[in-house]
């Protein structure tokens, strides 16, 4: 059994961890943490009461449990003060909270390296937006003038999404840099034509009624292609989840990306 503590423990992802963990063979669920305390981790997500209540003290949970794994599903300006409290304590933090920087993540790994301690991260852990990354990634060797629309539920804080960010960096692995559109093209209102990553245009949708959706739009000579991934719930994300708090201690250092756990 791996003992896994969730940080996050009320929020939409948080809960839906909650109740995956409880359910998967192999896992047990040993303490939760989020700044609203209080509640049972059972009865919050609909199966019987445990009697493990969610608690607010991240550090001293830790301390006490010295569980395997803690799940972190929190907020964009927190998430990096969690993961080195988890690999301080031994913890190998598996992380589905977005916003951690190119610097944050080479503290991490460094962290990671120094405490023997390995650690996950993942942008989207729902199969169907890896496989739209990995695809979109062999698409620009072919079709190099892309664009990513990103649609999101207007609760979401960051943008643009990490899966976006995630999906041009793995397209610039592979894609020339390049200004794209009319050399001599202007914004009459700012932001008319979104972010821009090495050229790539990123354009961010909040709205009530959105999950988690992207499309990544190649142009070619007279023919587009477009690669479109939908979660619909947060279920979508709990397979990858669950895989990589079973897997994330015996990997080494850090590991982004839900694609390195696949066969
Ligand atoms: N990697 C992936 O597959 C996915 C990632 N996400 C990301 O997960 C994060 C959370 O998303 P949601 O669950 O929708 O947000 P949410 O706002 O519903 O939940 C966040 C929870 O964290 C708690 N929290 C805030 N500060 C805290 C702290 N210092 N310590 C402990 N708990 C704290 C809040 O009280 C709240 O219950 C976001 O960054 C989002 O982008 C969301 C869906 C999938
Ligand atoms: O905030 C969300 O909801 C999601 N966030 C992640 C992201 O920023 O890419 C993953 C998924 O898109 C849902």
């Amino acid at each position: 059994m791996t003992t896994v503590i969730v940080n996050g423990a009320c929020g939409r992802m948080g809960q839906a961890v909650l109740k995956a963990v409880q359910e998967a063979d192999g896992l047990e669920l040993v303490g939760a943490v989020d700044i609203k305390g209080g509640a049972d981790t059972g009865s919050l997500v609909g199966l019987p009461a445990n009697g493990i209540l969610v608690e607010t003290d991240l550090e001293a949970l830790l301390a006490r449990k010295k569980p395997e794994v803690m799940v972190d599903f929190t907020r964009p300006d927190v998430v990096f003060g969690n993961v080195m409290t988890a690999l301080a304590h031994k913890t190998s933090p598996v992380v589905g909270t977005t916003g951690l920087s190119d610097e944050q993540k080479a503290e991490i790994a460094k962290a990671a390296e120094e405490n023997d301690t390995p650690a996950f991260i993942a942008p989207n852990f729902a199969i169907g937006a890896v496989l739209l990354m990995v695809m979109s990634r062999q698409a620009a060797k072919y079709m190099p003038d892309v664009e990513i629309i990103e649609l999101h539920h207007d609760k979401k804080l960051d943008a643009p999404s990490g899966t976006a960010i995630q999906t041009a960096a793995m397209i610039a692995e592979v894609r020339k840099a390049h200004k794209q559109g009319n050399p001599d093209e202007f914004e009459k209102l700012e932001g008319a034509r979104g972010a821009d990553y090495e050229g790539m245009h990123i354009h961010s949708v909040r709205l009530p009624g959105y999950v988690a959706h992207q499309e990544v739009i190649f142009g070619g000579l007279g023919q587009t292609l477009t690669i479109r991934h939908d979660s619909m719930n947060r279920e979508s994300f709990m397979p990858g989840v669950v895989l990589a708090a079973k897997k994330v201690c015996s990997l080494k250092g850090l590991t982004v990306g839900l694609d390195k756990l696949l066969d």
